[in-house]
């Protein structure tokens, strides 16, 4: 799948492309470097996305299994996650993406490296430059919050990071084993299928996003489409409308934009590209974007969760129909990854077992 056909292999032609760290508020006008020339791809469509709410009779596995097959997304309620944690988290992140640009860039991340402030890592894929800032944390954010707030005591921000992870990583670990549970999988199937997915086992990062308003929301985009490589995204979005889920029929129906309208207390689940391997094909992973807005400034957090890093992950289940045979090689996130920042859109199809050299690591059929 090519979520985009405005995908190039494109590179940025060099790290202090002049616009790169533009102080996106301050814009009256959308420059070149961040003027997109097809955001309408698809046709953006109004359809009610599923609602699961995990403390009803809506966490059937039937029904979990029928969302995942159509939609891999959903909004999940009754998570359990109190209201003022995810109050707290929003106005953290304001707080850290209001930082002037020179302090921001004091944590920025490394060119090899995963935790930090700055573009989207998608960006390289593509000519244009979004609209948008990130800032991504993988273990403690201790070390980013000194520098960026020296002066200050960081663990207003550190605390709430931190909480927030260990509440959406309870709710990943359920998410996670209700939908396998919704596989109908055979027990020795199961079994396997846990092993890496456990609660106690997963992984994840944060991933901040600010979305600042753009005088010409038609012209710029927020985050460009993609999968994310996790297992499950759990995704919190402040009030304002953004996100957008590439949604078809069928495999061969035509494709449209689907807006999740931010739904007070919800979290999004967002099925990854692992999730697409775990699963032989049957839930794939759910291309998604942000768009921006004239007025409001919008942020989100992700909580991108997955198998331990060097956990190799082989497919479980029958493969996905009607596609005859899809199976994936095992692999790990950490493998994954390196994959993906080098192929993007082109990683799954890589790891492909070819139907007539299935041996051990693929699934007969
Ligand atoms: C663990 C990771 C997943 C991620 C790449 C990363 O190393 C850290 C950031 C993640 C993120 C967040 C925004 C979208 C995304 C596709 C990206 O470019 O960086 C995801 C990556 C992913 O899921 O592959
Ligand atoms: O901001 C959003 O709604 C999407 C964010 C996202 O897709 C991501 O962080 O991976
Ligand atoms: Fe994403």
């Amino acid at each position: 799948m090519n979520p985009n056909p405005t995908t190039t292999t494109f590179m940025l032609s060099s790290p202090s492309e002049p616009h790169q760290h533009l102080e996106l508020e301050s814009v009256r006008e959308v420059p070149d470097s961040h003027a997109w020339p097809a955001l309408d791809d698809h046709p953006t469509v109004y359809e009610p996305v599923p609602v699961v709410d995990l403390a009803g009779p809506d966490a059937s596995v039937a029904h979990l299994a029928r969302v995942c097959e159509s939609w891999g997304a959903f909004q999940v309620t009754g998570h359990g996650i109190r209201s003022d944690l995810l109050e707290r988290l929003e106005s953290e992140t304001r707080r850290l993406f209001a930082l002037p640009m020179d302090q921001k860039l004091k944590a920025a991340r490394p060119s090899n490296g995963i935790s930090g402030y700055g573009l989207a890592r998608i960006s390289c894929f593509f000519s244009k430059l979004m609209w948008s800032e990130g800032f991504t944390i993988s273990g403690s954010p201790l070390d980013h919050a000194l520098k960026l707030w020296p002066d200050a005591n960081p663990s207003r921000f550190c605390d709430v990071m931190q909480e927030c992870s260990d509440e959406m990583k309870q709710v990943a670990g359920r998410v996670v084993r209700l939908m396998l549970l919704s596989m109908g999988l055979t027990p020795e199937e199961m079994k396997r299928a846990e092993e890496g997915t456990r609660v106690d086992q997963l992984s994840a990062v944060l991933q901040l996003n600010s979305y600042p308003p753009c005088p010409d929301p038609n012209r710029a985009m927020g985050l460009a489409a993609h999968t994310d490589s996790s297992l499950v995204t759990l995704l919190f979005q402040s009030g304002t409308s953004g996100l957008q889920l590439l949604r078809r029929q069928d495999q061969h129906g035509p494709a449209r934009w689907v807006t999740v309208p931010p739904r007070p207390g919800a979290l999004i689940v967002l099925a990854g590209d692992l999730l697409q391997i775990l699963t032989n094909g049957r839930y794939k992973s759910v291309a998604h974007r942000a768009v921006v807005n004239r007025n409001h400034h919008r942020v989100s957090v992700a909580y991108i969760c997955g198998p331990p890093p060097h956990h190799k992950l082989s497919p479980v289940g029958k493969p996905a129909s009607p596609a005859p045979c899809l199976a994936y090689r095992a692999v790990s996130w950490a493998d994954y990854l390196g994959l993906k920042a080098e192929l993007f859109d082109k990683a799954l199809a890589s790891i492909m077992v070819a139907e007539d050299s299935r041996g051990d690591e693929g699934i007969c059929c």
